[in-house]
This record gives structure tokens, sequence and C-alpha cells, in this order.
């Protein structure tokens, strides 16, 4: 039987984990930072908690995802490629640093970039 995504990265807590020091880190980011300058608390917390529901349900874990689809959560943010590329970084900086394994980064690199044309609209 073949396991899951999910799983193997250590089911909800460990996504949860991952989620929360991604944003964490981006939210603080000298270039990133600007997209949550405005935002309050609670949309923050809100969205944090919809990534985390998005990603378990995406790598195969039990949950209904109620949030928006990718284009339209991230319309009007201005996301260029420069911001995408440092996103991916701190992707993989958290992902080292919670020990994520090569085949199982590589499973998440690989879905995380065919989202990439939904969340980069801007040049
Ligand atoms: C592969 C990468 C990404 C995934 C899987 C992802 C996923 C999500 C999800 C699931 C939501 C919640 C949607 C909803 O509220 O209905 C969200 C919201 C958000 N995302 Fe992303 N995102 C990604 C990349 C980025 C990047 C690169 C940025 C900015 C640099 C970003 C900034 C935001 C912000 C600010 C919100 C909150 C929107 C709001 O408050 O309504 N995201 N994202």
């Amino acid at each position: 039987m073949t396991v899951s995504l999910y799983d193997r990265l250590g089911g909800y807590d460990a996504i949860a984990l991952f989620a929360t020091q991604l944003v964490d880190q981006a939210k603080a980011d000298d270039l990133l930072g600007r997209i949550w300058a405005h935002s309050g608390e609670d949309r923050d917390a809100r969205a944090l908690q919809m990534l985390i529901n998005y990603l378990v349900r995406e790598t195969g874990g039990q949950m209904y995802y109620t949030g928006r689809d990718m284009a339209l959560a991230h319309a009007g943010m201005g996301i260029t490629d420069v911001d995408w590329t440092r996103f991916l970084e701190i992707v993989v900086s958290v992902a080292g640093e919670l020990g994520v394994e090569a085949q199982e980064g590589g499973e998440v690199m690989a879905f995380l970039d065919s989202l990439k044309s939904d969340i980069v609209t801007s040049s």
C-alpha cells in the first residue's frame, strides 16, 4: 500500500509546524513582509489555518478545505518571481530545520511549483 505524503511528512502536527514557521519567517522577511504589512492578527490566524488545512488536504490527509483556490486567494497581492524564489528559499530552510527527508522535500517542492502560475501574478 502507498503511504501518503501526509503520513510520510509526519501528519497534521508536522504540517502545522511547517506552515507556522514558514509564515512566521515570510512575514518577518525584508522582501516579503510588505505583503502582510497591514493585515490584522485574526486575519493572519485564519489564513494560517487555511494554509494548514489546504496542505493537509493536498498531501492526502483527512481534511475538508473551505478556503479559496490559489489564484483567487492571491489575486492582487503583486507577488513577483523574485518573491516566489525567496518564498521557496524559506520553504527549503524550514524543511531543513524540521528534518524533512529529501524524497518528501522533493515532492513538496514539485507540488508548490505546480501552483506558481496561480500565485505569481506580477513581474
Ligand atoms: C506555494 C505557495 C503558497 C500556498 C500553498 C499558499 C496557500 C494559501 C492559502 C491556502 C491561503 C488561504 C486562502 C483563503 O483565505 O481562502 C493563503 C492566503 C494568503 N497567502 Fe498564500 N500561499 C502560497 C504562497 C504565498 C506567497 C508567496 C505569499 C506572499 C509572499 C502568500 C501570501 C498570502 C497571504 C498574505 C494570504 C492571506 C490572504 C488574506 O488574508 O485573505 N502566499 N495562501
